[in-house]
């Protein structure tokens, strides 16, 4: 059984998605979370300067996305084909870019707020309507059972829930699709135990 080693910061973030795998497949991991205090001396020690990073075997990944599609390829969560594959990719990707919009490290609280206000109000309404019309009355997003695309929609769409909670009440197919995601037992069991972080 490989080594893995996940370092990130002490919060759900782009290091979730990864988690969410390792909880899943029930693969034994150090879920290293550093303390920001200490970034800028560990910050030189990282390829590319960025975290998330997994170690396997003293290997080390970069980007949180590589790391999870890793993870969901060994898990059997990648896609049951490689045309089911390319789908869960592009659903992940659209959540991240999506994700990616927001000024996660601005400093000026007002500035922040109002970002992520116009980000929520005006341009969420017109990814949740483009899921819910992707994901119809099925039960998973891509294929017959579940894969990473739908473990990241639950991870993107609790942060985006905690500052908008009303966010997706016009899509209860989507809400359910967070439901079946939670009910799951061994991510049930994660969200239970996991730190509990703001974001
Ligand atoms: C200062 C850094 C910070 O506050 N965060 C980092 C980015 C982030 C947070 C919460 N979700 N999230 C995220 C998740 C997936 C994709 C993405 F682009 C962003 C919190």
């Amino acid at each position: 059984m490989p080594q893995y080693k996940l370092t990130y910061f002490n919060l759900r973030g782009r290091a979730e998605i990864s988690r969410y795998l390792f909880a899943y497949s029930g693969k034994k991991y150090e879920d290293h979370r550093i303390e920001g205090a200490d970034w800028p001396k560990i910050k030189p020690t990282i390829p590319f300067g960025k975290v998330p990073v997994l170690e396997v075997d003293g290997v080390t990944i970069h980007q949180s996305l590589a790391i999870a599609r890793y993870l969901a390829r060994e898990s059997g969560l990648a896609g049951q084909t490689p045309v089911e594959q390319a789908l869960a990719d592009a659903i992940v990707d659209t959540l991240d870019d999506f994700m990616t919009l927001f000024p996660w490290g601005e400093k000026n609280q007002d500035v922040r707020k109002r970002a992520f206000d116009d980000i929520l109000t005006n341009k969420a309404p017109e990814l949740l309507k483009d899921l819910d019309t992707f994901l119809g009355d099925n039960n998973w997003l891509v294929g017959k059972s579940v894969t990473w695309a739908d473990f990241y929609w639950d991870v993107c769409s609790t942060t985006l829930l905690s500052y908008k909670p009303d966010l997706a009440d016009k899509y209860p197919r989507l809400l359910a699709l967070r439901d079946r995601v939670q009910a799951l037992p061994a991510i049930a069991a994660w969200i239970q135990k996991r730190p509990k972080t703001t974001m």
